[in-house]
């Protein structure tokens, strides 16, 4: 079989380093281009020496010039930059024919406004925001399959919607009712260095951040409104906890006058029951970072408080596999027919 020739573009990175674990080894990527402004002209094994007896570890890091990336004959490639920065990248690469599957927040949104709301700055590249498709391969199977442009979701979108999404499509929930916390791992907010974020100020410490408007609100709402068919506005409270990586979210709505709890599990089962990558835990199912971490698995696990009359549901997932790497390759799967989960059977 001919592999696809693939090209990581900010491979250094938490993101770039986890789609490396999954595709130095995936048997339908011929890995041809990495790239990193500090690590050029280093190899993928000087740099992470966790991957010397990979094949390919001595492939070399490149600038990521679009031109050089696209010399190396990739088909498609994989962004792995931060917002901002992708969407010029992503623009060039389209026009020297690549695929591109963009893990940063550039086209994931469908109206540059609500961008420029959220993001601070102009949208680069608002002409491409119409054809890209939000990667949520449980939501999006078909458009995924024809996609030129691909933005995979958020980390924590991904684990706020895909128990939520079902449960609008069929009414069960009163979108205005909906609550949802979620705790992140410290490799999601990035390889960098940040004060906030070294090992003695995170390790003994746990606490909220980027309240009231974190900007995972923008694309959590979007889609939360196309499944409801009406505007959402929801509460997001994201914090931090001491663990490398890892997402637990704990999302709480009203039911519906008359609906019965049951029909949530009804909702999940008929959503789910033939996905590769959600594990189901049934009412009572407490989801635990540690069942996920390392996996594409997001677990869900959901229960009924009788006394408020809301629903809870408890989601787990990496946020380097599921929320980002992982979802990123089962896009990949999609475009290029391969088994959905080639690359990805990690338990
Ligand atoms: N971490 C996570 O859990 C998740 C992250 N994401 C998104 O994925 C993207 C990557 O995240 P993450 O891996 O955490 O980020 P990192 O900061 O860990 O890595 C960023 C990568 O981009 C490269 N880079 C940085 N600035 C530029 C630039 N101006 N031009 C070209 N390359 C650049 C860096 O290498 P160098 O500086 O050497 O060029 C590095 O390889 C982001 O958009 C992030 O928001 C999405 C979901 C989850
Ligand atoms: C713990 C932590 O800092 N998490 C990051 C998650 C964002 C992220 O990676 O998301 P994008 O892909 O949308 O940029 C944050 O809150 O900014």
């Amino acid at each position: 079989m001919n592999r696809i020739k693939t090209a990581i573009v900010g491979a250094s990175g938490y993101t770039g380093m986890e789609l490396l674990r999954l595709l130095l080894t995936h048997p339908g990527v011929e890995l041809v281009a990495v790239t990193s402004r500090a690590e050029a002209g280093k190899s993928l094994d000087e740099v992470f020496p966790r991957f010397t007896k990979a094949p390919g570890a001595r492939l070399e890091f490149i600038l990521p010039d679009p031109d050089a990336i696209a010399a190396t004959g990739a088909q498609v490639a994989f962004l792995a930059l931060p917002h901002g920065v992708a969407a010029d990248i992503a623009r060039a690469l389209l026009e020297r024919g690549l695929k591109v599957i963009d893990l940063s927040a550039d086209f994931r949104l469908r109206d540059a406004a609500v961008y420029e709301e959220f993001y601070g700055h102009a949208h680069p590249a608002p002409d491409l925001l119409g054809e890209a498709v939000y990667g949520l391969p449980e939501a999006r199977t078909p458009e995924i399959q024809a996609a030129r442009l691909i933005a995979a979701p958020g980390c924590y979108p991904t684990s706020i919607l895909m128990p939520l999404l079902p449960l609008l499509r069929e009414n069960l929930i009163d979108p205005a009712t909906i609550v949802a916390n979620s705790m992140s791992g410290v490799s999601g907010a990035g390889r960098k260095a940040d004060l906030t974020l070294l090992y003695v100020e995170c390790n003994e410490s746990a606490r909220a951040y980027g309240v009231p408007k974190h900007r995972h609100l923008s694309e959590i709402e979007q889609e939360l409104g196309f499944a409801a068919g009406e505007n959402v506005t929801i509460s997001f409270i994201p914090h931090l906890i001491p663990v490398n990586s890892g997402i637990v979210t704990t999302t709480t709505a009203k039911l519906r006058d008359g609906v019965p709890p049951e029909a949530i599990g009804a909702a999940l089962e008929k959503a789910y029951q033939d996905a590769d990558f959600v594990r189901l835990l049934g009412r009572g199912g407490c989801a635990d970072t540690k069942n996920v971490t390392r996996t594409n698995f997001i677990d869900i696990g959901w229960q009924h408080d009788p006394r408020t009359g809301r629903v809870i549901l408890m989601s787990a997932e990496d946020n380097l596999g599921k929320g980002a790497g992982g979802q990123a390759v089962q896009c990949f799967n999609l475009i290029f027919g391969l088994s959905p989960t080639d690359g990805l059977q990690n338990f």
